[in-house]
């Protein structure tokens, strides 16, 4: 497969450049954009766009569920060290107030309790005798009351059934972690001790950890944004560069235009096999165009033919009756003179009996030269058929001026002919008709000037007569 010499990395990079324009690139023909190419929405719905917000959503969502499961995580491990502590705590506070617990020296277990508490988290703490009776407590000014009671009795009662005060218990809830532990003194079970910590200081850290987090992805998912679109920018440009060439070629039917081929990929096959198409319409509109002239200008040879006379190369009959239409029509919108010369050589038929038909011919062809040659230039000089021949004399400036022609045509068809070493004895005789003045209609004017050819005849030939005075 060949691939075009645009590949190189820096028309690549161009062409992203120019994509990311959003102007027209890439066709080896390009094209200036017109305002009516970059459409409005093509922004909006562009497939860089589309991709984009969906590789950012499938990319946020990882991002938010990751982290998501990074902070439940961390939420249950931070807890379960804080209840761990806790329980080490109240086992060392235990087995301080156990000594005080047997001597009921509550002063020295109240210090002890109070040296306890300045820790933070601590919401209480109560010791408990061995017949459930509070024996030292604590509870900080903002605590809810305690769970599961106030009453050793009442706590006793909520507890899981078939486990005692002596048992060690952790109760962990949405914002505090309750610990029991047991006092032993030597080994036997004096008391039971009771302390809840509060987990908000955890609660504030996971907050404060969510929230940097927070900031963290949205700066990550904005730059993202940004090299994705630059990314997809340039990884779709080929395809975007192929689209907007199938939509130029649509509008303006160039077929030369061709797609580069930038990558050895499926989208540098579909752009080679586009080329192909392209080429393959072109071709056969350049045949199907050719086929079309050839067939006008046979047309155009056929309608030549058609209105032409083999013999002296001047229009023939069918020619004369639509230009005798046209011509008296502007004659009569215009009020301008025409006329017409009905022209009838003299003894024709004697040269056909002397000399033979192809010597007839040959005078026919020198007769109609000889007339051309005394024409103005618009006259139009048909031959009717045999030795008749129709002569259409348009904007005439008066009669006598078709006269004078008339007069100058027959001169010059009686000037010596000769057809080989034999001198031919020809004439003209004209017939004169006008229109308006005569006639205004094709086939009327056309008898009137045969009717003052005939008259002329009858006066002797080489003359000619005009239809008006035809019967003199
Ligand atoms: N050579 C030749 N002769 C033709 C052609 N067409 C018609 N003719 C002959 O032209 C002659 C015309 O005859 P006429 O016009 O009646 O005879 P004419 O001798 O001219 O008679 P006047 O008009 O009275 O002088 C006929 O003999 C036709 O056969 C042609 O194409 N070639």
């Amino acid at each position: 497969m060949s691939v075009a010499a645009s590949s190189s990395s820096d028309q690549q990079s161009a062409t992203a450049k120019a994509v990311e324009a959003e102007a027209p690139t890439g066709s080896s023909k390009p094209a200036p954009a017109s305002p009516t190419e970059v459409r409005s929405g093509e922004l909006q719905h562009s497939l860089v766009r589309r991709l984009t917000r969906l590789n950012l959503q499938v990319l946020s969502s990882a991002m938010v569920l990751s982290f998501g499961l990074i902070a439940a995580i961390l939420w249950l491990g931070a807890r379960e060290r804080q209840a761990q502590a806790a329980e080490l705590s109240a086992q060392l506070l235990a087995n301080s107030l156990a000594p005080m617990l047997v001597f009921e020296d509550q002063a020295a277990a109240s210090a002890e309790l109070a040296a306890f508490v300045r820790r933070g988290e601590v919401l209480e703490v109560r010791a408990f005798n061995a017949a459930l009776k509070v024996f030292v407590q604590w509870q900080a000014a903002s605590s809810a009351p305690p769970v599961p009671g106030a009453s050793m009795a009442a706590a006793a009662a909520a507890l899981p059934a078939g486990m005692d005060h002596g048992q060690g218990l952790r109760f962990m809830r949405a914002a505090e972690v309750e610990v029991w532990v047991p006092i032993r003194l030597k080994g036997e079970l004096v008391g039971s001790l009771v302390l809840r910590e509060s987990l908000q200081n955890l609660q504030m850290l996971l907050l404060k950890l969510i929230s940097a987090a927070a900031l963290l992805i949205a700066v990550a998912i904005a730059i993202a944004w940004r090299v994705l679109r630059r990314v997809q920018q340039r990884a779709l440009a080929p395809i975007v560069e192929l689209s907007r060439l199938a939509e130029q070629v649509s509008v303006d039917q160039d077929f030369t235009r061709r797609a580069t081929v930038h990558w050895p990929d499926e989208v540098g096959r579909l752009s080679e096999r586009f080329n192909q198409m392209l080429q393959r319409v072109e071709t056969t509109q350049a045949e199907l165009n050719l086929r079309l002239r050839q067939e006008q200008e046979a047309g155009q040879q056929f309608e030549q033919l058609a209105h032409r006379d083999a013999l002296t190369q001047l229009p023939n009959r069918l020619y004369f009756q639509s230009a005798l239409e046209r011509h008296m029509a502007a004659s009569c919108q215009n009020v301008e003179l025409m006329a017409l010369m009905f022209i009838d050589l003299d003894n024709f038929k004697s040269v056909n009996d002397k000399h033979g038909h192809e010597a007839g011919d040959e005078v026919l062809r020198e007769v109609a030269r000889r007339m051309s040659r005394v024409l103005r230039g618009n006259d139009v000089l048909c031959r009717l058929g045999g030795d008749e021949f129709g002569l259409i004399l348009p904007t005439l400036p008066n009669d006598t001026a078709a006269e004078q022609l008339a007069v100058r045509l027959i001169a010059a068809v009686r000037e010596p002919l000769y057809v080989g070493e034999h001198l031919m004895p020809i004439g003209a005789t004209v017939g004169l008709a006008f229109c308006p003045t005569d006639e205004v209609d094709a086939a009327h004017l056309l008898v009137a000037a045969d009717v003052a050819m005939y008259a002329a005849k009858r006066a002797g030939k080489n003359t000619f007569r005009r239809a008006s005075h035809a019967g003199s």
